[in-house]
């Protein structure tokens, strides 16, 4: 399957000075429409992204993220309104030194086929003139960082890799040289779901490790919530649904459209962002502190997710005894009390009522 993509690399010239201000957004839309031959595909859009976040633009076929997304590189060029990158208006800026200041990753565009993984990777910084020991060492520094080895891959040819490979090439193309703002469309898309799922988990921790903010656009909500600091759902016009935490868009959607989007899977979803607290144990802990039995029984820990507990309380299905009822521990491995079903309902209760509170 192929799953390549383009990438511009960023220049490694840090953001002006004037955006490294605290609190100033990494990138703001701000009365932003996009026509095309007179259709509206972008309508007033005002959107603040947050330096060092994970912002996940998430919405129906056609809405407008990647139109929103290739307006912040200047791929595509705003009808009316502005986009700044820290504080600087992005059509104050040459195209292409903001291409390669603004690292870009989407999915069916090629990595360059006749240059290695290290040539793809470096390309970048070869333009900009680095010299050879401090491309060459960049490039190892990156292969390792997205999980290639070096020594087995950066001879390679981009036909010698498997589609989630060559995305890791890609994600590590874009970082070639520190872009402090990254911009993904559908970057996962065509990698099989077990690799994908395995690409999200590994580039949310390289993405917080790096600081780097992303803007990412996917039409997948569980991709979304798995991913994101904060997801944007998006309807028709680029219109905002809702601009919150997955679990807030999980727990408590704020329009019928997100509603919609969340869907039949909610409960699923909120499972697996959800995670077990001490007041959400059954009221009448069994024995607190006393030693727990063999871990055949099933234990699960006070902060484990909530799809964990229901797991636990599954296994004992058709088992000997059925007690519907796991024992919880702390940190330091003392029962603090139980995990029923109940307790479960009370966490999703806990998890919906927070949201409706803030
Ligand atoms: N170059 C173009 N010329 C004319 N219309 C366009 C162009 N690019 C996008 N559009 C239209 O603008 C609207 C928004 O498109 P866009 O690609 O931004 O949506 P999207 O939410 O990213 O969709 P998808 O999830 O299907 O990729 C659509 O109606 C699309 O047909």
């Amino acid at each position: 399957m192929s799953s390549e993509h383009l990438v511009t690399p960023a220049t490694g010239s840090p953001a002006a000075a004037p955006s490294d201000v605290a609190g100033a957004p990494a990138i703001a839309f701000e009365g932003v429409r996009k026509e095309y031959a007179g259709a509206v595909a972008v309508d007033d859009l005002t959107l603040r992204v947050r330096r060092g976040e994970l912002l996940v633009l998430v919405g129906p076929s056609g809405c407008g993220k990647s139109t929103t997304l290739r307006m912040a590189n200047r791929l595509v060029e705003p009808s009316a309104g502005r986009i700044l990158l820290g504080e600087e208006d992005v059509t104050d800026v040459d195209p292409v030194a903001l291409r390669r200041r603004i690292g870009y990753v989407i999915q069916h565009v090629g990595l360059f086929p006749h240059r290695t993984v290290a040539q793809n990777v470096g390309t970048v910084p070869g333009l900009l003139g680095w010299d050879r020991a401090r491309t060459r060492a960049r490039v190892e520094e990156l292969l390792a960082l997205v999980g290639l080895d070096p020594a087995r891959y950066a001879r390679r040819w981009p036909h010698e890799l498997s589609g989630g490979e060559r995305q890791r090439v890609g994600v590590a193309r874009a970082l070639a040289t520190d872009p402090p703002v990254l911009l993904m469309d559908e970057p996962f898309g065509a990698v099989d779901p077990v690799g994908r799922a395995r690409l999200q988990q590994e580039f949310t921790r390289l993405q917080r490790e790096l600081g780097t903010t992303v803007m990412m656009v996917t039409h997948d909500i569980d991709e979304a919530v798995r991913m994101a600091d904060r997801v944007v759902v998006l309807s028709r016009g680029a219109r905002v649904e809702q601009l919150a935490t997955p679990l807030e868009v999980v727990a408590r959607p704020a329009t019928e459209a997100v509603a919609d989007l969340v869907g039949r899977g909610r409960t699923a979803r909120l499972l697996a962002l959800g995670r077990l607290e001490r007041a959400d144990l059954d009221p009448a802990p069994a024995a607190p502190g006393a030693p727990v039995r063999a871990p055949a029984d099933g234990v699960v820990r006070l902060g484990a997710e909530l799809g964990d507990v229901v797991g636990a309380l599954t296994q004992q299905i058709g088992g000997a005894t059925a007690p519907g009822a796991v024992p919880v521990l702390d940190d330091d491995g003392r029962a603090v009390g139980t995990a029923t079903a109940q307790t479960v309902l009370r966490a999703l209760h806990r998890l919906t009522a927070e949201r409706a509170a803030s």
